[in-house]
């Protein structure tokens, strides 16, 4: 096969960011993608549904007049937010979903929870009201191994929760592991998962092997081989519970290319391309409108997107931009996936 048309997909976990680098990046997903679950992770984050309206306006400024890309607005919880601010924010028809980052587990994440006990009150608000929790699953016990902070997160925090709170509906984010994967599928109900483009192609060797590679840090740290596997064999499965959220994440080369450098791998640029070519590998190109397209909307209640694009097979491999320039920040590197795609998107 080298020609395949599917609903256009959506992007069920993306960072936008603001200013420039909103500029900058916008046309990379508004090119492919119909939608997006925009996150919430600013400085200072967006809290509120003024400050979610707010965000969706900036985001719709920084967009040509003909965009037809629609964000999907969040809101960031945190041990501040107040019952009477969730079912604001439900009542609207603004606010998709509420994000859940552990206090200090990734970029932008000072704000977030400290302890799942101290906004019971408002996750029950959500529950009651239908707004949806996503979750950066991990955790932050400075005793925990890093490759076992999500595995251990299930346990200590999402089950517990889960227990205690069945009503509400739960998108556990860039799930990077064989216990996540096993986690989502074993459950009855109330709770999903998305992968990321990257997690499906790296594995920590990748990473760190022959030198460290920046660019392909990021939040949960991609794992063992074992575990990149049981994503893909996720992802290709159809299961209606699992779907596309890239988690692109762009942070300019600087902070990226330094002692410390920042969480994120920015791959809206080529994300679809690599779908397809992975799916392809997989002999399961016919799973990809599932994974990209289908089930992300079912879960959340949305029509699928009504137009389609085209992904084209061709003889020469597809040149991708190296970096993406945001101005006087410096640019943002596209993710590489270390070998060469032929899989385009034909206009
Ligand atoms: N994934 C990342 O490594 N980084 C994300 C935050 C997140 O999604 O955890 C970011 O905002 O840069
Ligand atoms: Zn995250
Ligand atoms: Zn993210």
């Amino acid at each position: 096969m080298n020609k395949l048309t599917l609903r256009r997909p959506d992007d069920w976990h993306l960072h936008l960011r603001d200013g420039a680098v909103l500029e900058a990046v916008l046309p990379e997903t508004a090119r492919h993608f119909g939608r997006a679950i925009i996150m919430p992770n600013l400085v200072p984050p967006v809290v509120t549904l003024q400050d979610a309206i707010a965000y969706r306006d900036r985001i719709a400024a920084a967009g040509r007049d003909d965009m037809r890309f629609q964000p999907l607005m969040t809101l960031y919880l945190t041990e501040n937010t107040t019952v009477e601010q969730i079912e604001e924010a439900a009542a609207s028809d603004v606010v998709t979903a509420v994000k859940l980052y552990p206090a200090g587990a990734t970029t932008n994440s000072q704000s977030g929870v400290r302890d799942v006990a101290n906004v019971m009150p408002q996750l029950e608000a959500m529950a009651r009201a239908g707004l949806q929790l996503c979750v950066h699953g991990e955790v932050t016990a400075h005793d925990v191994d890093i490759f076992d902070r999500e595995a251990v997160f299930i346990d200590r925090v999402l089950e517990p929760l889960r227990q205690n709170l069945p009503e509400l509906r739960v998108t556990m984010e860039h799930v990077t592991t064989r216990d996540g994967v096993d986690y989502v599928m074993g459950s009855s109900q109330n709770l999903a998962c998305t992968i990321t483009t990257h997690h499906l192609i790296i594995n920590r060797n990748h990473l760190l092997v022959g030198g460290i590679r920046p660019h392909l840090y990021c939040l949960p740290i991609a794992k063992r081989e074992e575990h990149r596997r049981a994503l893909v064999d996720a992802a290709i499965s159809g299961d209606a519970r699992v779907f596309l959220g890239t988690d692109s994440a762009p942070h300019t080369d600087p902070n990226k290319e330094s002692a410390c450098g920042c969480a994120g791998v920015f791959s809206a640029t080529n994300t679809i391309q690599l779908l397809a070519h992975v799916f392809e590998q997989e002999g399961a190109l016919d799973q990809l409108e599932a994974f990209a397209s289908l089930n992300g909307p079912a879960w959340y209640g949305l029509p699928a997107n009504e137009d389609r694009i085209t992904l084209v097979k061709g003889e020469a491999p597809v040149r991708f931009p190296d970096k993406i320039e945001t101005g006087a920040d410096g640019p943002v590197t596209v993710f590489d996936p270390g070998f060469e795609v032929f899989w385009d998107i034909a206009d």
